[in-house]
């Protein structure tokens, strides 16, 4: 689980008080009692709940931010990555409160399936049930006393604090509920709430590592059902990753830019630097269009693809789902070094204008248009590309670490629509190009039916002939963890990555 983490130390007398009511017996009686509510009234689900500010004069700014960002998430599904830096702004917060204000926004919304069980259990009620500011606000509570270092007395009194201002009358409620959390560490509470692993490793692992089960099956399937290896999985999940800068070759030194950065040159890619964690807004490298932010894993699978053994022509490259241009600008800065032209597709508007941002300086063409048009464009005609990336459209399920909301979000039932749309894509790829030329099938998804199944099936479809090519000598000599081939799975506990998928097929 996250490692505990310090916060300024915000300790009121008066927020927890022994002799306080017990949870559920509450002395705000604000709201109607309901008949199915066994024990109390405060925190119930009230009309008006919507956009509540937490009052500034009692909630130290942090945690006023962290609510505000987990109650954009919850209750606007508001994107934490975007919510979050305007709320920082907004507040005036930066430095040591600026990080403590992501961590506990963060790490509420990834524990968020866990933290709610255990509220269920110690409110002796659904969430579901709980006036949702209150709920928010309680979720940042429980989260601190379970998984920092703030002590007990200080995550108790504020968030008190906080539920006087966004739910007045539940303060009773609140404080009887985060007493009864307190009562356990972490490991308890998830030994007294999650199946046996034996009888159920599936449900336990769920809510051990809060992950839906839909998505720790598919972990396990992905990892040949190796409940040890998906373990590990789930903890790298809980973690905050370390922000990956890729320097564009021709453009950028990954040493000088690492000592810039105060960081590290990465692992494996060529390519990467592992920021130092400082603010990189006003890089020069970054406005002046010599690097960019970047997962290693998805600077290798795209190297991938330019290293590849290729016999006859190769000028003509091609990238079907560009936006909004983390690939093409990696691929774009490749190609200029080799004389080679790279044309970038891109189906949304906005996406497209963003590729056209990231490869402004760079031999790129980009096309707004539906990467399936293959064939019925002359820009984009069959068996005319020498290397293609599709990089498609998935669940996004390789990337839980930078995207805490996601897991939550995601469904099962989003799967069809996108497996059928990855097998159009990949087939149309495939038209795209020459007898002889490269074909990389990307996704930011482990789950085998967005890799191994849309490979096959594409494959199988497209009315073109092809082979697949070994993936794993494109990447890094002595890169461990590569499996059996002939595609490469990448995994953020072995290889400090997103789970970023490649199959490279030829067509013949
Ligand atoms: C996984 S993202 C690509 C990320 C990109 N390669 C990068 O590295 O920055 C998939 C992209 O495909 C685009 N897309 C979805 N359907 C498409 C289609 N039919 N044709 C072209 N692009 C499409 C989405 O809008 C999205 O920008």
């Amino acid at each position: 689980m996250t490692g505990p983490v310090d916060g300024p130390h915000v300790d009121r007398p008066g927020g927890f008080r022994a002799g306080r009511p017990a949870a559920g017996r509450g002395r705000s009686g604000a709201r109607p009692e309901r008949p199915t509510d066994r024990r109390g009234r405060g925190g119930q689900r009230s009309a008006g709940a919507r956009g509540r500010s937490p009052d500034r004069r009692s909630v130290d700014l942090p945690r006023q931010a962290a609510y505000q960002a987990v109650a954009a998430v919850n209750r606007d599904d508001a994107y934490a990555n975007l919510v979050l830096p305007s709320i920082l702004r907004d507040v005036g917060l930066v430095g040591r409160d600026a990080a403590f204000a992501t961590e506990l926004t963060y790490g509420t919304l990834r524990h968020l399936g866990t933290l709610d069980a255990i509220l269920t259990d110690a409110a002796g009620r659904e969430v579901a049930r709980i006036d949702p500011p209150v709920r928010d606000a309680l979720r940042l509570g429980a989260y601190q006393l379970l998984h920092t270092r703030v002590p007990a007395h200080a995550a108790v009194s504020s968030t008190v604090d906080l539920v006087r201002s966004v739910g007045p009358g539940a303060t009773g409620f609140a404080n009887a509920v985060l007493r009864e959390v307190t009562g356990r560490d972490a490991e308890a509470w998830v030994a007294r709430l999650a199946p046996p692993l034996e009888t159920d490793p599936i449900g336990h692992l769920a809510l051990a590592y809060s992950h839906p089960q839909w998505i720790v099956r598919a972990f396990a399937e992905a990892l040949g059902g190796d409940l040890g290896e998906t373990t590990r999985l789930l903890i790298e999940n809980n973690e905050r990753p370390a922000v990956h800068l890729c320097a564009r070759p021709g453009l950028a030194d990954p040493v000088t830019l690492a000592d810039e950065v105060g960081g590290a040159p990465g692992a494996f890619s060529p390519y990467a630097v592992y920021s130092g964690g400082g603010a990189l807004g006003d890089l020069p490298a970054l406005t002046e269009g010599r690097t960019h932010v970047q997962d290693e894993g998805s600077q290798l699978v795209a190297q991938a693809l330019a290293v590849a053994a290729l016999d006859g022509p190769d000028g003509r490259w091609l990238d079907l789902c560009a936006g909004p241009g983390g690939k093409s600008g990696l691929l774009g800065a490749i190609a200029a070094q080799r004389g080679a032209r790279l044309t970038a597709v891109e189906v949304s508007e906005h996406r497209a204008r963003l590729v056209r941002q990231a490869t402004h300086n760079l031999p790129v063409t980009v096309l707004h248009t539906d990467g399936r048009a293959v064939g019925s464009t002359p820009k984009l005609a069959e068996g005319h590309f020498d290397r293609v990336l599709v990089d498609a459209p998935c669940t996004g399920l390789g990337s839980l670490r930078r995207r805490p909301e996601s897991r939550w979000r995601r469904q099962p039932s989003d799967l069809p629509a996108l497996t059928r749309l990855q097998r159009e894509l990949l087939a149309a790829a495939l038209r795209a190009a020459r007898s002889g030329g490269l074909v990389a099938y990307v996704t930011c998804s482990p789950h085998v039916v967005e890799t191994h199944v849309t490979v096959t099936e594409a494959a199988r479809r497209c009315g073109v002939p092809v082979d697949f090519v070994d993936a794993r000598p494109l990447l890094p000599e002595g890169m461990p963890g590569l499996g059996d081939g002939p595609t490469v799975q990448l995994w953020p506990h072995r290889h400090g990555t997103d789970a970023m998928f490649l199959a490279v097929l030829r067509r013949s």
